[in-house]
């Protein structure tokens, strides 16, 4: 492609032909993907299938050798490096929860809106109108907001974890890459984080949701993507992707 000329797609994401080897390992091996505007996609796989390595490329971590990874229509993402792509509006979501444990709920949302920490609580800082609604619509979406003053190292796992996925969505990002958000959690948490996550995308968010709990999967009800030696093996609903020969061989057979 030519310096002159600018792709367009009308997708939130648009990943083609992307390679990436570490010392020769092809980690990722010709992946093309392709999201909607306000989709929500499950990726499933074995264990260094490159769904971890996926995210990165996404996320800027790590820089493609060969593909085009566009973000909402247009925006190459190659070319960027992780703060400005986190500028744009792509939030990740790590496994382990790293909520502030001796902050209240409500200041580690106001610490994810960077208010700064001097100026709040001084005789000088007023929260915004728009700050507060913010805050009370992230804690109502979380269901936390009768928790909002108590410490978050006081939270189960389950509710730490979607204090982290606040902390994300009070930054409002277009796009929100959740990676293994049910592991560790209780049956009740993981159906409660299924209806929070479906929430969240019904609320206009593209979401990426990187997950091995099958119940989860089927509970969220969206495409799903099988990677496998760093490509698409399959992808379709549940029960197709489930019902894949190759799939149950590598993966769901196991
Ligand atoms: N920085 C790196 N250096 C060398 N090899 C790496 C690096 N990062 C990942 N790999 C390798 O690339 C492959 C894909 O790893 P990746 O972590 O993306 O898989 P995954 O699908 O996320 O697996 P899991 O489900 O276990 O998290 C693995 O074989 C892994 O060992």
């Amino acid at each position: 492609m030519s310096m002159l000329e600018t792709r367009s797609t009308p997708s939130m994401l648009y990943l083609d032909g992307v390679h990436v080897s570490f010392d020769g390992f092809h980690a990722i091996n010709n992946l093309s993907l392709t999201l909607a505007t306000g989709e929500m996609r499950a990726i499933i796989g074995p264990n260094g299938a490159g769904k971890t390595t996926m995210m990165d490329i996404i996320t800027g971590k790590t820089k493609p050798d060969q593909g085009e990874v566009l973000f909402d229509g247009s925006v190459d993402l190659t070319k960027l490096d992780e703060t400005q792509i986190a500028e744009l509006g792509i939030g990740r979501k790590f496994q382990k929860p790293t909520v502030f444990e001796s902050q209240t709920i409500e200041d580690n949302l106001l610490l994810a809106l960077n208010v700064d920490h001097r100026v709040r609580g001084t005789l000088f800082w007023r929260q915004s109108k728009a700050e507060a609604a913010t805050i009370e619509r992230v804690l109502e979406t979380i269901r936390l907001t009768d928790a909002r003053d108590r410490l978050a190292g006081s939270l189960s796992h389950g509710q730490k974890q979607w204090l982290e996925i606040g902390m994300l969505l009070a930054q409002d990002p277009k796009l929100l890459l959740v990676d293994e958000p049910v592991a560790g959690m209780t049956d009740v948490e993981t159906h409660q984080t299924a209806e929070l996550l479906k929430e969240i995308n019904r609320d206009h968010k593209t979401v990426v949701v990187v997950e091995h709990d099958m119940t989860f999967v089927r509970e969220l009800g969206v495409k799903v993507t099988c990677l496998h030696e760093g490509t698409v093996l399959a992808e379709g609903t549940i029960d197709q992707v489930s019902a894949n020969d190759r799939v149950v061989e590598v993966y769901l057979g196991r």
